[in-house]
Parts: C-alpha cells; sequence; structure tokens
C-alpha cells in the first residue's frame, strides 16, 4: 500500500490553490440523474471519490466524459440501470446519494446499505424516512434499500436531527415530487447551499437552502446546465494549519473565507495572524508557537467535524491544554493513538479528547484509519522532527487532490512510497 513520508522541522511558506469541494461535488454528480439533458461540472477536484462516483453512474448507463481541465460532462440520458452495488458502495459512503435521485426521477432504485466505518455507525433511517414520507415505498433487504415510487408527492419532513447526505437526498428526490416539499431541521452546510444552487440551475425551486428550513416545489423536469463547484473548504482549513503548525505563512487561492468562520476563529485564538480577501486567506504562525484551543464539533455554522482531527494535531504541539469535544460521530477519536506514538500527550475521556501541548515530538510510522485521520497524521509529521511515515494514504486520495504535491510547493519535504 502506498505510504507518505514527512520529514518534519520546516515552516511552510507560499501559496496554495484550493480545490473543488468533495462534499459538493458528489451530490452534484448524483443530482445529474434528476435531468433530461446533459449537465457539465467545473471546478471537479481530483479525487479518488469522484473516479469511484463516476464508476458508480457509469455502470448505472450514464455516460460520464472528464476533460482536461477537470470539468465532467454527464449525460443522463442513456441511464438505464438503478443499482448501486456493495462493492463501490462500501468504499464511499457518499453512493447513498443516488437513492433519491433514482426514485424521483426512475420509479425505483436498489441501493446498498453503507457499512459502518471508522468514525461511527453511521445509519441512513433518516434518508429512508424521507423517502417514505415522499410517498415511495422503501424496504430494506439483504443488505439493500430497494424503493419505489410512481411519482413522490411533496409532504412536510421534520429530521430527526441534522444530517448533510439526508438533507441533501430528500432535496434532490423533492425536486421532482409533484407539490411542494418543506424540509425542517435541514442541514445548513454550503455544501447543502451549493447542491441546491446546482438543481435551481437546472430548474428546481428550491429555497431556503443555507437555513434549517428548505422549501422544494417540485417541478415536472429538470434540465442540463454547467455549475462551477464551490471551493472546499476541508482542504482550505487543512493547508491554514498546516502553515499554523509549521509556524510558516500559508496563503490559499481560490478559497471561500465566508464559509470557514468558525474554523479561522480558532485559529486566531491559537495566535494565527489571518488576513482575507474575497477569494484568499492568508496565515501567518511565524516566529509563533500556537496555543492550545478548546473546541467542540456540531454541524454549521459551528466547528465542522471534519476539521477536528487537524486541530487535534495542532494541539499536540500547542502551548497549554486543548480540551476537543467530537460531538456528532461516536468514533472520530482514532488518529489519537497514532499521534501519541510521536510522542503527543493525549486522554480520551469518552467523546473528548484532552491534549496538553508537548514541545517536541518524533517521527515514526503510522496507520492512517480514515480520511481527515489521514490529514492529520501528515499535519503532525509537519512538526516531528525526523521521518514520519504514515500508511494506509488511499484514505486521504479519497479527499485531498495532490495532496503531496501541494505541500511540497510550499516547501515540506513530502514523498510518496508507492505500493
Ligand atoms: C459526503 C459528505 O457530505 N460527507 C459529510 C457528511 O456526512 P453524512 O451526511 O454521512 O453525515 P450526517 O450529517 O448524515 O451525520 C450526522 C450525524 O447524524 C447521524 N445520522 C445521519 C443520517 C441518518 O439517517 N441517521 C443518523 O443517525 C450520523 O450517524 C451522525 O452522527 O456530513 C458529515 C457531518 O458534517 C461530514 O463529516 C461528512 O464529511
Ligand atoms: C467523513 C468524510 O467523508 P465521507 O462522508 O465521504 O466519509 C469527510 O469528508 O471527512
Amino acid at each position: 500500500m502506498a505510504k507518505i513520508v514527512i520529514s518534519g522541522g520546516i515552516p511552510l511558506h507560499g501559496d496554495v490553490a484550493i480545490s473543488g469541494a468533495k462534499n459538493a461535488v458528489l451530490p452534484i454528480l448524483a443530482a445529474c440523474l434528476l435531468a433530461d439533458e446533459p449537465v457539465s461540472i467545473g471546478n471537479v477536484p481530483h479525487l479518488h471519490d469522484v473516479t469511484t462516483t463516476m464508476e458508480l453512474l457509469g455502470q448505472m448507463g450514464v455516460q460520464l466524459v472528464l476533460d482536461d481541465r477537470m470539468k465532467i460532462h454527464v449525460d443522463p440520458r442513456s441511464t438505464d440501470r438503478y443499482f448501486a452495488p456493495y462493492e463501490l458502495v462500501k468504499t464511499m459512503r457518499a453512493s447513498i446519494l443516488v437513492l433519491g435521485p433514482l426514485v424521483a426521477r426512475f420509479g425505483q432504485a436498489e441501493v446498498s446499505l453503507p457499512g459502518g466505518c471508522a468514525i461511527g455507525s453511521r445509519p441512513v433511517d433518516q434518508h429512508i424516512r424521507g423517502l417514505q414520507a415522499l410517498g415511495a415505498e422503501v424496504k430494506v433487504e439483504n443488505g439493500y434499500i430497494k424503493a419505489r415510487a410512481d411519482r413522490l408527492r411533496g409532504t412536510r419532513i421534520a429530521m430527526d436531527m441534522v444530517t448533510v447526505t439526508g438533507t441533501e437526498n430528500i432535496m434532490m428526490a423533492a425536486a421532482l415530487a409533484r407539490g411542494t416539499t418543506v424540509i425542517e431541521n435541514a442541514a445548513q452546510e454550503p455544501e447543502v447551499v451549493d447542491l441546491a444552487a446546482c438543481l435551481n440551475s437546472m430548474g428546481a425551486r428550491i429555497e431556503g437552502a443555507g437555513t434549517a428550513t428548505v422549501v422544494i416545489e417540485g417541478v415536472e423536469r429538470l434540465h442540463g446546465t454547467h455549475y462551477e463547484v464551490l471551493p472546499d473548504r476541508i482542504e482550505t482549513g487543512t493547508f491554514l494549519v498546516a502553515g499554523a503548525i509549521s509556524g510558516g505563512r500559508v496563503t490559499t487561492k481560490h478559497a471561500r473565507p465566508k464559509i470557514l468562520d468558525a474554523v479561522l476563529a480558532k485559529l486566531e485564538e491559537a495566535g494565527a495572524h489571518i488576513n482575507t480577501g474575497e477569494d484568499w486567506i492568508e496565515l501567518d504562525m511565524r516566529g509563533r508557537r500556537p496555543k492550545a484551543v478548546n473546541i467542540t464539533t456540531a454541524p454549521y455554522p459551528a466547528f465542522p467535524t471534519d476539521m477536528q482531527a487537524q486541530f487535534t494535531a495542532l494541539n499536540c504541539v500547542a502551548e497549554g491544554v486543548g480540551i476537543i469535544t467530537e460531538t456528532v460521530f461516536e468514533n472520530r477519536f482514532m488518529h489519537a493513538h497514532e499521534l501519541q506514538r510521536l510522542g503527543a500527550d493525549i486522554r480520551l475521556e469518552g467523546n473528548t479528547a484532552i491534549i496538553k501541548g508537548v514541545e517536541h515530538m518524533s517521527g515514526a510510522p503510522l496507520m492512517a484509519t480514515d480520511l481527515r485521520a489521514s490529514a492529520c497524521l501528515v499535519l503532525a509529521g509537519l512538526v516531528a522532527e525526523g521521518d514520519t511515515v504514515v500508511d494506509r494514504v488511499y484514505h486521504i486520495d479519497r479527499g485531498y487532490e495532490n495532496i503531496e504535491e501541494k505541500l511540497g510547493t510550499l516547501g515540506a519535504k513530502i514523498r510518496r512510497l508507492p505500493n
């Protein structure tokens, strides 16, 4: 399995271009199933999850062409299979996003239940309940969600908890339903807003995305469009932490500062100087050791769970004690044990990590367990003395485009060892 080797101790300097958001492009690709004309999507990040989604749609009969400017041309007119197999769904949870579009557009879907993964059990009961409320007949059999419907009917759906892909699945299904759907307690993440904007550019009538109440007036059909995916706020945050943890100065370009308020506030609290423009963020931590910060993850606009592991790494070398509380997923501290191998002082108590910053960590071989845990280990490697070798980096390729190249342009000593 490929590994990444980092020789720590170099403050990072320079500019890094941020790619399109993984968590926006995946639902947007699924939304193409709803259209009866070709759709093109720009600012597509080069990620393993994108390749998996293309494979998933491809085996449903959708024609997809990826051009050299990272634009995907999607022609859904040839869709003739409504099936998402376990083999693909198990590698990428976002495959569940084809469920709503398939039922709404083709009246049937058979989608494997996504398995539990390293960060928690992650059930999909809200997706199923939402589709049933819209009038679909849904049963779970042999590990597959089997859904059927003539035409979905708009209704009022109050979600039991804030779920990002749950909100997205129902929003997509409701876009072609007869009548109006109101989703209450909807997820407000920027990626939900991006999906709604893409659907609206296809002719959908969605209002309120980005608030807790989304109103979808169903339409008869969705047409083709071109849509540019929003920048990845988690990739942006990860590179800013790379600047902070290494005591450097990093500018993220093609970023969107407005969707990173909670993360930027914590970086400032950690002692970083932050400057922002319309589409860039500059972080300066030169000559300073970060200060420990307390963090509680929660749905947007609060601090994102997808940035928790990176800030855990930052606290490991910060001055003072930082307490991190994870409220979204029940098992998202797998990186803590690996950080301890570098010399970090972390104590886990239920959903809380208590981190006492140390002045030095030293490189060690480490095992990545999930996407953001991998990013956290790479960040820790940037400051650990000597070589840190991160194994199972296929996790990182799910959600970061060329991370070692991008960190390399900032001056990091980092390389990939092939299988
Ligand atoms: C592809 C994508 O966009 N992934 C993101 C999405 O995942 P995802 O959409 O899977 O995460 P959710 O927002 O659904 O999960 C939030 C919480 O709700 C629970 N839950 C969710 C659905 C459900 O039917 N029943 C249920 O109990 C989950 O177990 C979890 O505890 O949002 C997460 C939370 O911001 C992020 O970490 C992921 O990066
Ligand atoms: C948990 C994540 O992704 P996914 O929902 O695709 O597993 C993530 O992006 O950190």
